[in-house]
């Protein structure tokens, strides 16, 4: 895979400081509200948690969204690149993402619900894309201490809070039935539920956040997550910047048909059934994912 020359100017190398950066800024800003240390006196800070129809949304993702996004704004400006992100998309005319070759696409907080539930199943994500594909990608999984980063073309890494870095790889498991399963916990539609139930690998277990699932599989813990939308989808900003950690760490990203997901679309839902996996058996299940649900589809 060619790797990337330059970044609208930039060096690559500094793009990707700043934005490990401002990932550890983030997961800082997260962990205060995750870990408040009260003083005498004084409360823990208040979540104010809000449910808006998507899902609830809370002070640490709102916070955590103003950081990243002053901080990319300082650092790169609005002449070159566009901004996605969970917190702002609503409010902003799509016209500004839209006419951008690059752009990045945050999501301050992936996993709300295992953040408010205190599972530790929480990430950071924040990817740049070229002309809707991720080039650059920084996770950050707070409670682990881990910042996974890939640009195209030059692999995984992962970095402790020490610096210490480690290149990453996907496990090489490439029997079906030994495949290990990573799945969303709360979006579990019935025929999700029945698509898994029906696939030939059945050690399966649930993990929050997308970022944290694509975690696993980088840290050959898991090799497969496979998302299915219902009546909502995940959003550009849970997928784009998992998608390249996992993809330079030797997995692959497709919807089931085999197609990639084009990110920075006036839609910004990634609709359907997408596998994510360590690539041995990719092609495969994505077949039996397709027959097992126009079965499911016809019998219901
Ligand atoms: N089918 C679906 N519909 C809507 N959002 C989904 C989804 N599957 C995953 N997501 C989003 O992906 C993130 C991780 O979900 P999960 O932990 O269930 O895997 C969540 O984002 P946020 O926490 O950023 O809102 C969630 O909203
Ligand atoms: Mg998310």
């Amino acid at each position: 895979m060619a790797n990337l020359q330059s970044i609208a100017g930039f060096p690559v190398e500094s793009v990707l400081a700043i934005a490990r950066s401002i990932g550890w800024g983030a997961a800082e800003i997260l962990q205060s509200y995750y870990h408040p240390h009260p003083v005498a006196g004084e409360s823990a800070l208040d979540l104010n948690i809000q449910d808006q129809g998507d899902g609830p949304v809370t002070a640490a993702d709102v916070a955590t969204n103003h950081y990243i996004l002053n901080n990319l704004h300082a650092a790169f400006g609005t002449v070159e690149f566009g901004y996605l992100t969970e917190e702002t998309f609503k409010a902003q005319n799509p016209s500004e993402r839209l006419q951008h070759t690059w752009v990045w696409i945050v999501d301050p907080l992936d996993g709300t619900k295992d953040f408010i539930k205190r599972t530790g199943e929480y990430a950071v994500h924040i990817a740049l894309a070229h002309a809707g594909r991720p080039v650059l990608a920084v996770v950050v999984c707070p409670e682990l201490g881990k910042l996974y980063y890939a640009t195209l073309g030059d692999g995984t890494f992962v970095e402790t809070r020490d610096s210490a870095v480690t290149q990453l790889r996907v496990a090489d498991r490439d029997r079906i039935e030994d495949l290990s399963v990573v799945v969303s916990g709360s979006h579990r539609g019935e025929r999700l539920v029945q698509l898994l139930s029906q696939l030939p690998c059945q050690n399966q277990r649930a993990i929050g956040s997308v970022g944290c699932k694509i975690a696993a599989i980088v840290e050959q813990q898991a090799d497969l997550y496979i998302s299915l939308s219902g009546k909502s989808a995940p959003k550009d900003w849970d997928l784009a910047a998992p998608e390249l950690i996992l993809t330079e760490a030797g997995g692959k990203v497709t919807r089931f048909d085999g197609s990639l997901l084009q990110y920075n679309q006036a839609d910004v839902s990634q609709w359907g059934g997408i596998l994510a996996s360590n690539g041995t058996c990719h092609t495969q299940i994505c077949a039996q994912a397709e027959t097992l649900l126009a079965v499911i589809d016809t019998s219901s």
